[in-house]
């Protein structure tokens, strides 16, 4: 299997100086950016302004999650689809994982910390708080920049940017026994809009090519992930991909990530810009209510769900 040539970008913080709105370098970066989401659907990325202490405290805060007894872990029930802690799950045997709505507002990382640690775990709370903080800005960050690639004005950035709200997800796969159960996560889009993943050392993401391909995603130490999902593919009228991706694990040694997901919020609706439609590019997708479009999804689990539910 080849490994993908997923382009790396760097963010430095002058880059992301609003004073530097409409300069050529910031054009240059953002056209990158937007490139990238075309041709791929998914671009690696480093960016100095989340510390690598804060990464690395993250992935110890998260071992220690994960090392609460059973019981503990199971205490956390969501009803909305992928939020509840989840383990030994028989299509994901590998992955245990949580979902947790909203951290970046301290009262619920507050609130998921007191669960699992009724006794108090301040340094716990503080972490999860402030790297989720980060990541949000950040998925922010980069989606202006796509629109800013477009030329489109703020107004648009509202069902994407403004009416939305996020969710943080930690996952740690197990090693597989035996190489024919090594499937840690099976390949799906992201449904949300943009979706930024951090990882430990333990490689194992892979994206599909254009040519249906899977290849391996070799993440460099200090790395984001971003991957486009289909909120916004539908957005941009399918110009930028929402990449299929899966988790497959080998080796030894046990794999961690967490990814902040941008989400639509319930009732913001997902409507193709104008100035995205013209004789090259034909209307494809209706405007639709994200939380539709998820629902139906969370009942029709299928690859095409998009285009079925919001295809025109
Ligand atoms: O663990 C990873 O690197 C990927 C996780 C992922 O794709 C997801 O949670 O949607
Ligand atoms: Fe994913």
């Amino acid at each position: 299997m080849d490994g993908a040539k997923i382009p790396v970008l760097v963010f430095s913080g002058e880059d992301l100086d609003d004073r530097k709105r409409g300069s050529e370098s910031r054009k240059l970066l953002c056209n990158k950016v937007r490139e990238a989401c075309e041709t791929h659907g998914c671009f690696l990325l480093t960016y100095d302004k989340i510390p690598t202490s804060l990464r690395e405290d993250m992935l110890v805060a998260m071992k220690a999650l994960f090392d609460l007894p059973e019981e503990t872990k199971s205490k956390y029930q969501n009803p909305k689809p992928y939020r509840s802690y989840q383990g030994k799950c028989p299509v994901v045997p590998l992955q245990e994982s949580f979902g947790i709505d909203d951290t970046p507002r301290l009262e619920a990382a507050k609130k998921f910390t007191h669960l699992m640690w009724p006794q108090g775990n301040p340094a716990f709370c503080e972490i999860l708080h402030s790297m989720s903080s980060k990541m949000l800005e950040l998925n922010f960050t980069i989606l202006e920049m796509i629109f800013e690639s477009f030329g489109m004005e703020e107004k648009h950035y509202d069902a994407l940017v403004r009416e939305s709200t996020s969710v943080f997800r930690v996952m740690k796969y197990k090693s597989p026994r035996r190489e024919d159960e090594n499937l840690g996560l099976v390949a799906h889009t992201d449904k949300n809009a943009l979706t930024v993943l951090c990882q430990n050392d333990v490689q194992g993401l892979e994206v599909i090519s254009k040519e249906g391909h899977w290849e391996e995603v070799a993440v460099p130490k200090d790395a984001f992930v971003v991957i486009v999902g289909d909120a916004l593919k539908a957005w941009s009228n399918g110009r930028l991909v929402a990449v299929k991706h899966r988790v497959v694990m080998k080796g030894d040694k046990e794999r961690y990530s967490f990814g902040l997901f941008s989400v639509p919020k319930e009732g913001a609706i997902i409507e193709v810009p104008c100035q995205l439609v013209d004789n090259e590019h034909p209307l494809l997708y209706r405007p639709f209510k994200f939380a539709d479009y998820f629902s139906y999804f969370v009942s029709n689990i299928s690859d095409d769900a998009l285009e079925i539910y919001a295809g025109v």
